[in-house]
């Protein structure tokens, strides 16, 4: 018997296009409610597409405001201090947090330099409960299919743990480190539980090199090897491609 699938909502965009379709996608939320609490992603894609400096561009404009927002990352680096360049904060701080003039609230980022990771992976959970989980969540997708720093594994955890990285992630990270052995072997990372609780997902992958990874993961069977296929399960997740990434998957 042939195996029938859920359809996601995937939008294939001229690069160009994608950062307004994000802001688009923010500024709905953020219209429709305030204080929404809105997580956001690293990697290289919100910079190569200028997703984050379109969002600047638009509160300099007077277009969005983010001043009853709360901000919230899934993942960082674990065993660098926090203000270490190659941080998960220093690189929201850099690309996004620093350059907003009507951000209120400090935004959230699991601490990757704590000496008791397991008491950090809880307190994080509790930040999050606390916040009632996240409204609005970005994302990429990684290589291998992971999704924050939640790695293709037997089982995936459901709350915040310790994630142990691939070695394919390495050389992702290598030449920013004065050697390889100084690379993060692990970092911080939401469950699954928090990426379902999220009210709504946008994830953003573009390049011919994530086309077979796209397929698999929005168009393959659900497993934890592929972490990001989780994501056909989510009622309001948009996948948003560039025609590389979506030239294997059929739509
Ligand atoms: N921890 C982050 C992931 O959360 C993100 O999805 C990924 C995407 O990276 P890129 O945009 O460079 O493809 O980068 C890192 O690994």
């Amino acid at each position: 018997m042939q195996e029938r699938r859920i359809r996601l909502k995937i939008e294939v965009l001229p690069p160009e296009e994608i950062k307004n379709r994000v802001a688009d996608l923010l500024s709905e939320q953020i219209k429709r409610k305030p204080t929404s609490v809105l997580g956001m992603t690293t990697g290289s894609s919100p910079i190569k597409y200028g997703i984050y400096q379109e969002w600047i561009r638009r509160e300099q404009a007077g277009e969005i405001s983010f001043h009853e927002a709360k901000f919230i990352n899934p993942d960082e680096l674990v065993g660098i201090p926090v203000d270490h360049p190659e941080s998960y904060r220093t690189y929201m701080q850099e690309h996004l947090f620093g350059q907003l003039q009507t951000l209120r609230y400090e935004p959230q980022i699991p601490d990757g330099s704590s000496r008791d990771l397991m008491a950090e992976c809880l307190r994080f959970d509790q930040v999050l409960a606390d916040l009632g989980y996240v409204d609005w969540q970005l994302m990429g997708l990684g290589l291998n299919g992971h999704i924050a720093f939640i790695e293709p594994s037997n089982h995936i955890p459901a709350k915040t743990y310790v994630s142990q990285l691939f070695v394919e992630n390495r050389p992702v990270h290598s030449p920013h480190f004065r050697s390889e052995d100084e690379v993060p072997k692990q970092s911080i990372t939401i469950g699954l539980e928090a990426v379902m609780k999220a009210r709504n997902i946008v994830l953003v992958a573009t390049g011919d090199n994530k086309a077979d990874m796209v397929a698999k993961a929005f168009a393959g069977p659900i497993t934890t090897n592929v972490p990001a296929s989780f994501l056909q399960l989510h009622a309001n997740a948009t996948i948003i491609l560039d025609a590389a990434a979506a030239s294997k998957i059929s739509l």
